[in-house]
């Protein structure tokens, strides 16, 4: 139910949640790393969500396989390109690439601004290859404190015409948006766009507080929202974008059921919601399955999913100009 007539987006992916286990076992033995397991189904469970985590920080966890391994900045660059190649495989014009430097860097004290370098190389030749168009979106883990997301912002603004937008991403419980007020006072003198993971783990207080006081214009998850009619109205009014993610809500306890997801009801009150992916090769899924298997258990009907796949370029990062040029793109292909 895919309308291959309008472009297919995914505006919520973290490129260091999608790094390939073939790429881990590679890695793992390029920088002569012990890998909890040597074989691909070994492996799998180590890096892959098999049962649904009991809550967001220990799902996040499953993340960490695929950075140890990133033993220097060509492994960095490896997984950006990889991330584009999997992009084009699943039929994606347009996708908006996030990723967390500092994190990307810890294990192996890569330089962080050498890693947000890499990204953009690894992603710019694998748009060149591959015809995807790509925008980068940094995120600050908000896991590691406030002076480890000041570095990862320094290393974002050194290379800031690649970068589009700036997110905060990690445990919300434990790091509210409220310690990160300077540091998207930065980013939007910048001129970067802003979207915040909210109202996944904590309730509709953490959409407000990213809406007015971190300058919000697009929410990661938002789940929340539904709790607040006042904040489903103010989402419609102020067209305040939702990256919805279905299967990983279920897998991080989010939400008990997709069929309990808040997503329909967000696309019925006239919210821009929309249907993304978030870390596809740790959750085991891609777009395509998030349309096809994922969206109807939600509820959705084919007019919600092509809403919502409409929605994706509404609220996309890019120009009008830009928006017309990918509608014009794939109704040529
Ligand atoms: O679903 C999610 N919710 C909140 N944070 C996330 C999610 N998926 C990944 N990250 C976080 O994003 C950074 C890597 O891009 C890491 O901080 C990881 O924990
Ligand atoms: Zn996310």
């Amino acid at each position: 139910m895919i309308d291959t007539t309008l472009p297919l987006t995914d505006l919520h992916r973290h490129l260091d949640g999608n790094i390939r286990a073939q790429t881990i076992l590679d890695l793992g033995r390029q920088f002569n790393l012990s890998l909890p397991a040597n074989t691909l189904d070994t492996l799998r469970p180590h890096v892959q969500v098999v049962e649904t985590a009991p809550d967001l920080v220990s799902f996040l966890q499953k993340l960490d396989w695929g950075v140890k391994v990133l033993g220097d900045l060509d492994a960095c660059r490896r997984v950006a390109w990889e991330n584009i190649e999997d992009a084009a495989r699943n039929g994606l014009h347009y996708v908006e690439l996030r990723f967390s430097p500092g994190y990307m860097a810890m294990s192996h004290n890569l330089p962080v601004a050498g890693v947000v370098e890499a990204v953009i190389e690894g992603v710019r030749q694998g748009c060149r290859d591959f015809g995807v168009e790509a925008r980068l979106i940094g995120i600050m883990s908000r896991t590691f404190g406030e002076a480890a997301c000041e570095a990862e912002l320094n290393a974002l603004l050194a290379h800031r015409d690649s970068i589009t937008a700036l997110d905060l991403a990690g445990d919300e419980l434990g790091f509210p948006g409220s310690l990160f007020l300077n540091h998207f006072n930065r980013a939007r003198d910048a001129g970067w766009r802003i979207t915040v993971h909210a109202g996944e783990a904590a309730g509709p207080e953490s959409i407000w507080q990213a809406i007015r006081e971190l300058g919000a214009e697009r929410i990661g998850h938002g789940v929340k929202a539904v709790e607040d009619p006042a904040l489903m109205d103010f989402l419609v009014e102020h067209k305040i974008g939702i990256e919805s993610c279905l299967t990983s809500n279920i897998q991080t306890s989010t939400v008990a059921a997709l069929d309990k997801h808040p997503l329909i009801a967000f696309l019925d009150h006239g919210v821009l919601a929309t249907i993304n992916t978030d870390d596809p090769a740790v959750q085991g899924i891609d777009i395509i399955h998030e349309y096809t298997v994922a969206a109807p258990q939600a509820g959705l009907s084919a007019a919600h999913i092509r809403t919502a796949q409409e929605n994706g370029l509404k609220i996309a990062f890019l120009s009008e100009a830009e928006k017309q040029a990918l509608i014009a793109k794939v109704q040529a292909a």
